[in-house]
């Protein structure tokens, strides 16, 4: 089986193009193919398939094999795969995900794609289609009681479910330690991502994340959008902002008259290989 692995500011994908290969389980090599001393070594699997009704359709897994409803820095990926693998030669294009179908824009120098700028969609907010148990309409700056100490939460899904929360130190944070006390905190039914985050002024926030599935990764791209929607929502930031990851930066805009979120980053390849 043909795989290409690709990078978006550090998060890691096996990626397989399902318009030529047909994968049986793919949980089960998706927790193959991640693992860093036995199988190629990533933050999950990626399947990129024919659609009825986009360019092509993303299917995620985590390293755990467990489904994501989307991925940001993934779907990136998607599209600089669908341009420069020539299975497509326009620079919009749309994938269809388990959060919708997304539209790129697809930045080409020198005839590869350098950068994609997405529409992510309209945040969601209510607690029930995040899901996290919480009371009210929204759950922003919520108390929760994690291993004994109470930390203020922001929850925001992308698509996929996120909970933001503020830290005054991100760099030294026990993030091994508490990240899967979040993952699997008993207020979030189909688990969660959690963003650990420090805001250092009104355009720029600093972040570590624990994903769902595949614990610390370098960068998360609906974390960093879900974060923004978090910062603006609690009046730390402005509409615009740069989020600075282990991996990278990502740009992140919260139109708020349209309600729509907009992220730009780069998409990499990192080698093509052969899985027997
Ligand atoms: N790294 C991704 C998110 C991947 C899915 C996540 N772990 C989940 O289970 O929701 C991103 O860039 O958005």
């Amino acid at each position: 089986m043909k795989f290409t692995k690709m990078q978006g500011i550090g998060n890691d994908y096996v990626y397989v193009n399902c318009f030529e290969e047909k994968v049986e389980d793919p949980s089960a090599l998706a927790i193959q193919v991640s693992d860093r001393h036995f199988g190629i070594g990533s933050d999950g699997l990626i399947l990129i398939c024919p659609s009825e009704v986009a360019d092509c359709e993303m299917a995620m897994y985590n390293a755990d094999g467990s489904r994501g409803e989307m991925c940001g820095n993934g779907v990136r990926c998607v599209g600089k795969y669908m341009y420069d693998y020539g299975l497509t030669d326009k620079t919009e294009i749309t994938v269809e995900t388990l959060a919708g179908i997304k539209t790129l824009q697809l930045f080409v120098e020198n005839g590869k794609v350098a950068k994609v700028r997405v529409d992510m969609g309209s945040p969601i907010l209510t607690p029930a289609e995040i899901p996290v148990v919480a009371e009210g309409d929204k759950a922003v700056d919520e108390p929760i009681l994690v291993d004994g100490k109470e930390y203020h939460m922001t929850c925001v899904s992308m698509g996929n479910p996120h909970a933001v929360v503020y830290v005054d130190d991100v760099d030294n944070l026990p993030i091994e330690e508490i990240g899967p006390k979040f993952e699997s905190h008993e207020r979030f039914p189909r688990r969660v991502n959690t963003e650990f985050v420090k805001v250092l002024d009104r355009h720029t926030v600093q972040m570590r994340v624990w994903e769902r599935g595949s614990a610390e990764t370098l960068a998360c791209g609906t974390g960093a959008c879900a974060v923004a929607v978090s910062c603006i929502l609690n009046g730390l930031t402005e509409d615009e902002v740069t989020v600075k990851l282990l991996g990278g930066d990502l740009e992140i805009q919260w139109d708020q008259e349209k309600n729509k979120v907009y992220m730009t980053g780069p998409a990499t390849v990192v080698f093509d290989g052969e899985l027997k």
